[in-house]
């Protein structure tokens, strides 16, 4: 099934269509098979280790593998299967993704189906918590909050090319002849919100009728929230390029949260090859990432053990890949560990 394209019989359907429920939790997102995985199981590392009292919940794609499904189920991790969404067509010639990756990114607009959540904290996956957050539970309902963005590295942007930037306004007037200045715009790398169908559903009609534009549904999010967002410290976001950017906003001490957004900083692909990576304060924040990550003490909960064929095994018995080489697939063994985690 190409992306986008709803199965017949929407095996990948969520779980159950949900009443309203009461509880909260955090929430990422994850598609394919690659190492952003490993973001997940150090973000759910991160959110025992800070003693939250909230699950993470991951809304997985079709295209997430059985291991590191299971991985993030031994790391604590609550699955719920989403499908795709489909980017909106882009004439390429006259605009792209910011990242190649971002054209999935629609697909993280799912998470406001989970309607058995009352409201839930959007972590991405190169995002790690330091520090308790668990008060972004009781912010007052009926607003989307996150942090607010920086322009300065949006190469290809109108704000770039006059060096604007919501983070210091007054540094560069936005000039008349461009009509207003862009209203206050977050990263959707983390912001606060109420799960609701009614919400996704005209999100989704949304896209059908916005241009798509060079950062997918952090751009779709800003133009249809813009009534009720409302910002929130960067303790809450920390973009690692305002260490650079923008390093009087930034108290490293008080930060909470951190957002590996800047190129090359994913503490799993860090190389320190690329620009800014050999700066001390980037050095610590992912030695501290990795810190948590390795860290067997808030690692996999008790291996889970798990009905297989009506006998109750350990799931460190279980052989998730198949002896033949080369030959992948579910066994029978690893559906039903699959139906037991999810
Ligand atoms: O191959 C990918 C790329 C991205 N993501 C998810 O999409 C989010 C947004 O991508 P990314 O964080 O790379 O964007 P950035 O914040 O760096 O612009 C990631 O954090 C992941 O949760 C994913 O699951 N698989
Ligand atoms: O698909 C759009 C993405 O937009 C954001 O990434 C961008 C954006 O933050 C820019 O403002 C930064 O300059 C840039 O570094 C960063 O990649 C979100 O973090 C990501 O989850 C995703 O929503
Ligand atoms: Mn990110």
């Amino acid at each position: 099934m190409a992306p986008g394209q709803n199965y017949p019989n929407d095996v990948h359907r969520m779980s159950k269509i949900a009443e309203k429920g009461e509880n909260k939790a955090f929430v990422t997102f994850l598609g394919g098979s690659g190492d952003y995985v490993k973001g997940v199981v150090g973000l759910a590392k991160g959110l025992r280790k800070v003693g939250s009292a909230y699950p993470l919940v991951v809304a997985v794609l079709p295209d997430v593998p059985p291991e590191h499904r299971l991985l993030m189920v031994q790391n604590g991790c609550v699955l719920k299967d989403i499908n795709w969404v489909q980017a909106p067509e882009m004439d390429k010639t006259k605009v792209g993704w910011a990242h190649e990756h971002f054209a999935i990114n629609y697909s993280k607009l799912r998470i406001f189906e989970l309607e058995e959540y009352s409201k839930m904290v959007y972590f991405d996956g190169d995002i790690q918590v330091y520090s308790n957050v668990d008060e972004l539970f009781e912010l007052p309902n009926g607003h989307l909050y996150g942090v607010l963005d920086c322009f300065c590295e949006w190469h290809h942007s109108p704000q770039y090319k006059i060096g604007y930037c919501q983070q210091c306004p007054d540094r560069v007037q936005w000039p008349a002849e461009m009509g207003q200045p862009p209203s206050s715009y977050f990263n959707a790398g983390m912001f606060v919100f109420e799960p609701s169908q009614a919400t996704y559903d005209d999100l989704i009609n949304t896209i059908k009728v916005t241009p798509p534009s060079s950062f997918a549904e952090q751009d779709l999010l800003n133009l249809y929230f813009k009534s009720i967002f409302e910002p929130i410290p960067p303790v809450y976001n920390l973009l690692v390029p305002m260490l650079w950017t923008h390093p009087e906003h930034v108290e490293l001490d008080k930060v909470k949260v951190v957002h590996f957004c800047a190129n090359g900083s994913k503490p799993w692909r860090y190389t320190g090859k690329d620009e800014h990576m050999q700066r001390e304060d980037v050095k610590m924040l992912v030695q501290k990432w990795w810190d948590i990550y390795d860290d067997e003490s808030f690692s996999y909960r008790e291996p889970m053990a798990a009905n297989v064929g009506g006998k109750r095994v350990q799931t460190a018995e279980l052989n998730l890949i198949p002896k033949e080489k080369g030959k992948r697939g579910l066994g029978p063994m690893v559906t039903s560990v699959l139906e037991f985690a999810l």
